[in-house]
């Protein structure tokens, strides 16, 4: 069992960062050589495996952790790093480097990926050479990105969606991802900056940032060896992560709708599954029965293995050193610390492979020697020494017999349960051929059906053609129309302007107004307010009449334009309407229920705050330590409702304890 180990770096500090410090003090206080502490966020001591300070290079990273990954990955093991800190902390600078192209093995800032690709290579062929052609290495990469909990092949063109799937043989795998063969470290390091050059596409191309999502980079390294006289082939498998995490600074609501509230949500679903994965895994590390929630994230089911199960797991937490970011810095050590408590279970995963009558041949082997050497005591080997076989105080032949025999039969079983394991590899493969033709089955009908459907578009394109001949007389009448169009927008222009005459009727109505007012002629001055609105109404109806018919007049069929394919527009058109409408209410649905999740996890995460704290301050050493804890639980809180509970226990237990100075 190894705990899972942890890398601290601090980067050194940014501009920005100055500018608002307005100090080159850090906030990190290193206590000894690989524990430290955040003085203003007045926390414990944090010890790491690792502590990287501002000057750390990525050399050191590599040899500290990427050397030590990569020689796990060659005996067999699953290994896994994990870049984890809130945006800007440089995990993307450790995992990947300072550029983004591969300016070669000179390049003192490329980071842990392409360092390990060469050394794994470098080991690879040193391997290869030292068992003279026995032993053959294979390397496949995958690249995936975890996005709103949907998982985006990064080196499909298309960056297609795949699911996650559990296999008894296989494990967790990525379903349908695109894995790459590799055979050198130049080769490794394009495929990776294609997968990354994808993901700056999608992300620019969707408004988003790429600290907005993980990326898992996924290296497969096979190794066979032929064993020299049965011809079966010794073959290992590991599974080599790259894992670099989305910033772990907690979302807020606040301010956040549709897409960013989506994100925001995933993003915080998908790190608050990570945290409480950690936490249920350190219980079980602590002896306690918990079950762990892999699957409630995308993340943490894929990486299942990498926490808690068989892999060599190594985590770089990376952080700021500037006054600014203490909190983040002391969530992400906190958040380091916890994980160190796991311990991981790796074990080599190997496997033989021999066609089955070499396997038989191999049992046949088994069988015949132990029947020699059943047959021992009968030839009278074992009666050579006396004693019960006790010879001048060592094992007599009877013995020796008998232990071989004994590993004989342990060997028998060993090679039947080989046999039985290659029996039900080949009924699963038997399975995956089936499903492979299932599919192409489905992806024919599929086909067909489109070609059905062309025909038919193709045979109304084609009836509309047909019609074409009427076009001679369709087009003189069109030109007919035409002509009559024309002379109605004429005399339509030959009208005396519409508002020219409202104006006049304006005009005409103040006067008569002022001659109400002058006179008594208050009759003849409604009926001429009567006929002059009467004037106006006709005057307005006619103008609509006129449009109209001209409008009415316009919609002449082109016929020499016929566009290809017409059929049925106004029904795809508003059965599109309706999806859309549809497809909107589902997401205004999703919204709500991520809205509801976010809240939910939140209120929970909170409540653990509490309920650590209240754990915490039980347990508190002196009344500076209480202090201590109160303030850390509640700057951790987001809540009101949790927060007001945290300052009613506050307030109980400073009572309490009657200490109020220190505490208030
Ligand atoms: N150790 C370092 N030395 C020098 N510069 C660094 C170091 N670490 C990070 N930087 C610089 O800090 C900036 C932020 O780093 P980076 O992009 O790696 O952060 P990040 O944690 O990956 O952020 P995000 O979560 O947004 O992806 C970059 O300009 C990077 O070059």
């Amino acid at each position: 069992m190894d705990n899972i180990q942890v890398f601290m770096r601090i980067r050194p500090l940014s501009e920005d960062e100055y500018r608002r410090d307005r100090t080159t003090e850090s906030a990190v206080r290193f206590v000894s050589e690989n524990t430290v502490a955040i003085p203003t966020q007045r926390t414990e001591n944090f010890t790491f495996d690792f502590v990287g300070n501002e000057s750390c290079t990525q050399r050191d990273v590599f040899e500290a952790v990427g050397k030590r990954a990569v020689e796990r990955c060659m005996q067999g093991y699953n290994g896994t790093i994990f870049a984890y800190g809130q945006t800007g902390s440089g995990k993307t600078f450790t995992m990947q480097g300072a550029r983004d192209e591969f300016t070669g093995p000179d390049d003192e800032l490329r980071g842990l990926i392409p360092r390990c690709f060469e050394y794994l290579f470098d080991r690879i062929a040193q391997e290869e050479q030292r068992s003279g052609g026995n032993i053959k290495y294979l390397c496949k990469a995958s690249y995936i990105e975890i996005y709103n909990e949907s998982i985006y092949d990064l080196l499909d063109p298309l960056m297609r969606t795949c699911a996650i799937r559990e296999d008894i043989k296989k494990g967790i795998f990525v379903d349908g991802v695109t894995e790459e063969t590799v055979l050198d470290p130049t080769e490794a390091y394009s495929v990776f900056m294609r997968g990354t050059h994808s993901r700056h596409v999608s992300a620019t191309s969707m408004n988003r940032e790429s600290s907005r999502s993980h990326s898992v980079l996924m290296l497969m390294i096979q190794s066979m060896t032929q064993t020299d006289t049965d011809g079966l082939t010794e073959i290992r498998e590991s599974m080599f992560n790259l894992v670099d995490l989305a910033g772990s600074e907690r979302q807020k609501l606040a301010n956040t709708s549709g897409m960013r509230l989506k994100e925001a949500a995933n993003i915080n679903k998908s790190l608050s599954t990570l945290g409480n994965v950690i936490n249920s895994l350190v219980d079980i590390s602590n002896g306690k029965s918990r079950h762990v929630n892999y699957r409630d994230s995308k993340l943490t089911f894929l990486l299942r293995d990498s926490l808690g199960g068989n892999s060599v797991t190594f985590i770089i937490a990376n952080v700021s050193p500037a006054m600014c970011n203490d909190a983040e810095t002391a969530s992400t050590l906190r958040f380091a610390q916890r994980a160190k408590m796991i311990r991981n279970k790796a074990v080599v995963n190997h496997d033989m492979q021999g066609n089955v009558p070499q396997l038989q041949a191999e049992i046949q082997k088994l069988k015949q020697q132990i029947a020699q050497l059943r047959g021992v005591p009968t030839t009278g080997t074992v009666a050579v020494g006396s004693n019960n076989g006790i010879v001048n105080g060592s094992l007599a032949p009877a013995s020796v017999a008998s232990r071989e025999q004994q590993l004989a039969e342990f060997m028998l079983v060993l090679a039947m349960r080989k046999l039985g394991e290659s029996e039900r590899q080949k009924s699963r493969y038997a399975e995956i051929i089936f499903e492979l033709k299932d599919k192409v089955n489905r992806t024919k009908r599929q086909a067909q059906q489109q070609q059905l459907l062309l025909k038919l578009y193709k045979s109304q394109l084609s009836d509309i053609r047909a019609n074409a001949p009427e076009a001679h007389t369709l087009s003189s009448e069109n030109n007919a129309l035409r002509e009559e169009v024309s002379a109605l927008q004429q005399a339509l222009s030959a009208q005396p302007d519409f508002t020219d005459l409202l104006f006049e009727n304006l005009q005409l109505h103040e006067e008569l107004e002022h001659m109400y007012s002058l006179s008594s002629l208050s009759e003849a001055h409604a009926k001429s307010k009567q006929s002059l609105e009467e004037v106006a109404k006709d005057m307005q109806d006619a103008q609509r009449l006129l449009t109209g018919l001209v409008a009415s007049k316009s919609h002449i069929i082109d016929v020499d334009n016929i566009p290809p394919i017409i059929p049925d527009d106004s029904v795809y058109g508003g059965l599109e309407e309706q999806l859309k409408r549809a497809q909107h209410d589902i997401d205004d649905l999703e919204l709500q229920r991520d809205k509801l999740e976010f809240q939910i996890g939140s209120i929970e995460e909170d409540w653990d705050y509490v309920k650590d704290g209240a754990h915490h301050l039980a347990n508190a050493s002196s009344a500076e330590h209480a202090a201590d804890i109160i303030e850390n639980t509640m700057d951790s809180i987001v809540g009101d409702q949790a927060r007001q509970a945290w300052k009613t226990i506050s307030a109980i237990y400073i009572s309490s304890q009657r200490k109020p100075t220190a505490l208030s």
